[in-house]
């Protein structure tokens, strides 16, 4: 079916501040360093709502968003780095006249076909999320755009500073916001207050000098905070969602556990055994040479795996990049046993993880993004299984669908526990439509018994 894409039309860009409150300040650690000039992360999640109003929908985000800002201050701010400063900071000044932009939109587009899980063209998501202004100085946060759907619903896009917020403060945010303006007379509970203080991350190596001294060098020795170019996304990208269920995740964790010689050692999680299977069929959907090496990442939370372990709520990047930049196509190429080799690797380096290892972690991306050869095949997650952002209920019901919009941008693979809470997963690809196609049937016919495919 041919398909003209939907128009989105601006109405609007009104400031959202918290209600009056002092100025503040927020020191980065070096978990937040680590991201400074990535490109931010932009959500999407689409509520089906065909009976609500736009003026009813726009004045309650706006009002609970408000009061939600008074627990999440920095988020109104912008981070800073003057030319006389060692490091960047997160400043939140009401003089300033700080506030998130909320950027409100209507779109002729369909509601139940954007939010489905079909191939649709990557760049008609893009107009559906807000920009987040950079300058080699200063960066805004937080941006938000609400998009009304007539008769249908709306969709809420979150563009988040990566050097300000990881998946988990992400999600606690919106999960708040959803709280305030579904139960506004209640008060936040406990999990969903953020705890603001940095002085629980210590740096005993002086890994925030080292990155700050990278970053430096990487922009003629001038402090900016500009974010690396993102590439352009062309026509021929898709994005596309596939999904396991709980007992498709279990057979495909039996059959590890009868091919595979490593025994009891292997970690076979939900997220091992996903990615595993996601990585298999994208290294095979490639093809080429089997001595090509292909770059695997994911991030892990360090905040109970630090000792002592930072509160849940912590606010901020508690996350490490894990993985191989090096790892051998051949093993995960191999038919059937390709996905097995690769729950192997992924279980030993989830096992892997401690904090001893954390600043080699941190610096080694510095050279080994130098050294890779261009078209290297890379592999890595945005979001997780465990961030509940299904849970961020406004008042009208549970998002039908949620998406990492930025995954075009890296091609990486988007994560997330399924809407229905079942115990699936939800797998977010943008690939080229020649790519899914390969992708899809490698997906498929490794769900079935494994008699049928040999
Ligand atoms: C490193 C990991 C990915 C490895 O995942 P694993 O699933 O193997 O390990 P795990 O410790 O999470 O869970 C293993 C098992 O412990 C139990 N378990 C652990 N934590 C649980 C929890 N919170 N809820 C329910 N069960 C839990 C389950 O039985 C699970 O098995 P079972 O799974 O079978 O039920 C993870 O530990 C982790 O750090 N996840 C968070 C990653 C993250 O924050 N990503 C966002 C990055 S920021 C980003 O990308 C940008 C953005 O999102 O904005």
């Amino acid at each position: 079916m041919v398909h003209s894409s939907p128009t989105v039309n601006i109405l609007e860009v009104v400031r959202v501040s918290p209600p009056p409150s002092d100025s503040a300040t927020l020191p980065l650690t070096y978990f937040d360093l680590g991201w400074l000039k990535l490109h931010p992360v932009d959500r999407l999640l689409f509520y089906r709502v065909p009976e609500l109003t736009r003026s009813v929908l726009i004045s309650k985000l706006k009002f609970s968003l408000s009061a939600t800002l008074l627990h999440y201050l920095p988020l109104a701010g912008r981070l800073v780095w003057n030319p006389t400063d060692t490091k960047p900071s997160i400043v939140y000044s009401p003089d300033e006249k700080d506030a998130v932009y909320v950027t409100v939109a209507e779109s002729n587009g369909e509601l139940s076909r954007l939010s489905g899980d079909e191939p649709r063209p990557a760049t008609e998501f893009h107009p559906l999320v807000p920009e987040l202004p950079v300058s080699d100085e200063s960066a805004r946060v937080l941006a938000v755009q609400i998009t009304f759907f007539p008769n249908q619903g709306f969709s809420l896009g979150v563009t988040a500073h990566h050097a300000v917020l990881d998946g988990k403060t992400t999600a606690m945010f919106l999960k708040a916001w959803a709280h305030n303006c579904k139960q506004e007379h209640d008060p936040l509970p406990h999990d969903l207050t953020p705890s603001m203080d940095r002085t629980v991350v210590r740096d005993p190596t002086g890994l925030e000098t080292k990155l700050l001294n990278r970053w430096m060098s990487a922009s003629n020795n001038k402090p900016s905070l500009k974010l690396f170019p993102s590439k352009e996304i062309g026509a021929d990208i898709v994005r596309v969602t596939y999904r396991l269920t709980r007992e498709n995740i279990q057979k495909l964790r039996e059959r590890v556990e009868t091919e595979s010689k490593a025994g009891a050692e292997l970690r076979l999680s939900t997220f091992v055994i996903t990615y595993a299977y996601v990585i298999s069929c994208l290294v095979k959907a490639r093809g080429g040479d089997p001595t090509r090496r292909v770059c695997i990442g994911f991030a892990s939370d360090f905040r109970s795996r630090l000792n002592p372990p930072l509160p849940p709520t912590y606010f901020g990047n508690c996350i490490v990049g894990a993985g191989d930049f090096d790892a051998k196509a051949e093993p995960i190429l191999e038919e059937g046993e390709g996905f097995v080799s690769a729950v192997e690797s992924l279980s030993g380096w989830v096992n892997g993880l401690c904090p001893e290892n954390i600043e080699k972690s941190m610096l080694s991306p510095f050279e080994a993004f130098k050294r890779m050869e261009p078209g290297r095949q890379m592999i890595s997650v945005a979001g997780s299984t465990r961030l509940g952002i299904y849970g961020s209920d406004f008042g009208w019901g549970k998002p039908v669908k949620v998406e990492i919009v930025t995954i075009d941008k890296d091609m990486s693979v988007s994560l997330s526990e399924s809407g229905d809470g079942t115990g699936g997963v939800e797998i977010g690809l943008c690939l080229t439509k020649d790519n899914v196609e390969r992708f899809g049937s490698l997906f498929s016919r490794g769900l079935k018994k494994k008699r049928e495919i040999s």
